[in-house]
């Protein structure tokens, strides 16, 4: 089942919570929606479920406008952040339930509901624990058999909000790749919330990144990591290093960092920034061009395969960060005190509306 937004418009009161946002999910991908808390992802999620009804905009599955159906006509399945199970309930009835309340003409046998159940235990890795209650798991387990639950009733699309938030950063990872194992399996059209960058870039096939009620930008997770479309998802995915100036006469000043590129000889004189990840500068003893800048080394943290070394700079004494590899870092064994030259090695120059 594909899914397709189209400029969905939603305002609480006097706030607009979603503006004009589109987004296009095809048939079995897993997308992850990502951003900060406010940013509008979860009422997102709850319109495309039928939750909650958007002001403008449709919603398309495989084609059709569903905006106005209920949310039961919808064949979605749910998985929130608290797993909501019912706690009087054993994991065989609780992932039995969906089946269990069907009318009559539509509902399996006993028999091949047990059936159904006992496969999907297997499916989320909970043999033996069929008869247990909620209270008698972890909650780890608790979320797989929310998710068992969800997909008992055949969704066509799986709609899962922050379902590892409440866990911790452990389990949480073995989840994450768990959860892909199983889409892997299962092909069900996702569409994952998620406020936390690694897990939607670990996860998804493709990440929608939004921000202040619309989309930054929308991308796989090499794509959005690698070329981030705005300031905004630079920030936002990772670490950056900000280096602020002008661009003037085709040319980035940045302190006494120079940049240039073909594409900024076009650009009139303005406020521009220069975005540099910490793997992406480069560290020198010796003064080679413009592009470099001298700076102080103030801290070295060498624990693990990354070496981070805390810099100041010595034009305008703000702080940078870059990362070499133990390799690198040996070769060129840097002291704390010295003074050394930094040089971007992959940059992104922000001029206003401009991008380059
Ligand atoms: N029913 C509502 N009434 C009024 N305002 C609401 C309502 N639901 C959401 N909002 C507001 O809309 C904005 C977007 O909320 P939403 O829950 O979609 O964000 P989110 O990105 O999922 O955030 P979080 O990660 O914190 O859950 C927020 O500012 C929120 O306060």
């Amino acid at each position: 089942m594909s899914i397709e937004v189209r400029n969905i418009t939603k305002t609480f009161g006097g706030f607009t919570a979603l503006k004009d946002v589109s987004v296009n999910i095809p048939t079995g991908e897993l997308i992850a929606l990502l951003g900060p808390s406010g940013c509008g992802k979860t009422s997102l999620l709850r319109i495309i479920a039928g939750l909650e009804t958007p002001d403008g905009g449709s919603i398309h599955f495989n084609g059709a406008d569903t905006t106005r159906h209920e949310v039961r006509e919808r064949k979605v399945g749910f998985v929130f952040q608290h797993y909501a199970l019912f706690k009087h309930m054993t994991v065989f009835d609780n992932i039995a339930f969906g089946l269990q309340v069907r009318p009559r003409k539509t509902r399996p046998t006993r028999e091949e509901i047990a059936a159904k159940v006992h496969e999907l235990i297997r499916l989320v890795q909970l043999e033996g624990m069929a008869q247990r209650y909620p209270s008698q798991l972890s909650g780890g387990q608790r979320q797989r058999v929310a998710l068992a639950r969800a997909l008992a009733v055949e969704p066509q699309v799986l709609l899962l909000d922050e379902p590892f938030g409440a866990l911790d950063a452990r389990v949480r990872q073995e989840l994450r790749r768990w959860l892909r194992r199983l889409h892997d399996e299962l092909h069900i059209t996702s569409v994952f919330v998620t406020h936390d960058q690694e897990e939607a870039l670990e996860v998804a096939d493709r990440v929608v990144i939004m921000n202040a009620g619309q989309v930054e930008q929308a991308g796989t997770p090499e794509e959005v990591y690698d070329h981030p479309a705005t300031p905004f998802v630079y920030n936002f995915l990772g670490n950056v290093n900000l280096f602020h100036g002008r661009v003037n006469q085709g040319q980035a000043k940045l302190g006494e960092m120079e940049l240039s590129t073909p594409e900024l000889a076009a650009v009139p004189d303005r406020p521009a920034v220069g975005y540099v990840r910490p793997h992406d500068l480069e560290l020198e003893r010796n003064y080679s061009n413009s592009s470099s800048v001298e700076a102080s080394i103030r801290h070295i943290h060498a624990v693990g395969p990354v070496v981070r070394i805390e810099l100041e700079r010595g034009d305008t004494f703000e702080i940078l960060e870059a990362e070499l590899t133990k390799d690198v870092y040996q070769k060129l064994a840097p002291q704390v005190g010295e003074k050394v030259f930094v040089r971007p090695r992959k940059y992104r120059v922000f001029v206003d509306d401009y991008q380059i």
